[in-house]
């Protein structure tokens, strides 16, 4: 299909120069490698490779690890690699309904609205309106604000919603924060929590057993990335080495006493 004056686009120059960018008339966009009126993508078809000032760019249709790669990222943000397991852990499908904390720079908050679709919702905290001003402009020009609510507020002090199908929290001290997740959460729910030390782990752990979640488990995932060359491939010596644990356990309505 032919795009439109306002579609999202992804434009790969090469691997170091992803940008997610929207068509506009009169807009260009400037990198190191020379520049593209964006304006002029009006009739082009994802996947179409264009000139630019200085050589060639690929059209690309926005997936999520482009959309990943191409927003601003003021604060730490989690990495796709957990982001895919916490989603993937946390039992949740198009249509539901998730809070998280703290928003950030809205990664996850984005990979939530994007898997959620349409009818699904998350309500992030923050106890920084200042972050939530940043998540918020990458929600919003990604066209995902009626996806998600933004709310100012701690949460080892409150969530105020109930019967949530999954609650997400990665901040600095979740254990104070997971007597009120599990408030919130429908039973069965999930609480997934992404910490980045395992001092966290061990906090965070003994207060959702004491507190009532059953099937606690923490991971850490390992990816390793390989650079490709003829006799010569091998793991790359450079990458990130570690990002973080996640902690995953469900609401059991009687209490997981009894149940590992
Ligand atoms: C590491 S960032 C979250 C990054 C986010 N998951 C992402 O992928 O972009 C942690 C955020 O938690 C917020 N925060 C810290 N304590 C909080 C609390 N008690 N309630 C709500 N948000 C909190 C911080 O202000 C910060 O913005």
């Amino acid at each position: 299909m032919a795009l439109r004056e306002g579609d999202l686009v992804v434009i790969w120059i090469d691997p170091r120069r992803v940008y997610l960018a929207r068509v506009e008339g009169g807009k260009k966009l400037e990198t190191d490698k020379g520049f593209i009126n964006l304006g002029d993508l009006i009739g082009k078809e994802y996947g179409d490779v264009v000139k630019i000032s200085k050589g060639l760019a690929f059209v690309m249709r926005p997936s999520l690890d482009y959309i990943y790669a191409g927003l601003h990222r003021p604060s730490q943000v989690l990495y796709p690699k957990d982001i895919g397991y916490m989603i993937f852990k946390s039992g949740i499908s198009p249509g539901d309904i998730v809070v998280e904390a703290g928003t950030g720079s809205g990664f996850l908050t984005i990979s939530l609205a994007h898997f959620l679709g349409d009818r699904g919702r998350v309500i992030t905290y923050d106890v920084r309106e200042d972050m939530q001003e940043k998540a918020r402009k990458n929600v919003n020009f990604l066209g995902y604000s009626d996806r998600v609510e933004f709310k100012i507020g701690d949460v080892r002090e409150k969530i105020e919603e109930r019967d949530v199908n999954a609650v997400f929290l990665d901040m600095p001290d979740p254990w104070l924060a997971v007597n009120n997740a599990y408030k919130a959460l429908k039973p069965s729910g999930v609480l997934v929590v992404f910490v980045p030390t395992t001092n966290q782990i061990e906090k965070t752990y003994f207060s959702m057993k004491e507190i009532g979640y059953a099937n606690v488990e923490v991971v850490e995932l390992i990816l390793r990335e390989y650079q490709v060359k003829e006799n010569a491939t091998r793991p790359r010596s450079i990458g990130v080495a570690h990002t973080g644990y996640i902690i995953t356990g469900r609401k059991s309505i009687k209490g997981s006493s009894e149940i590992t």
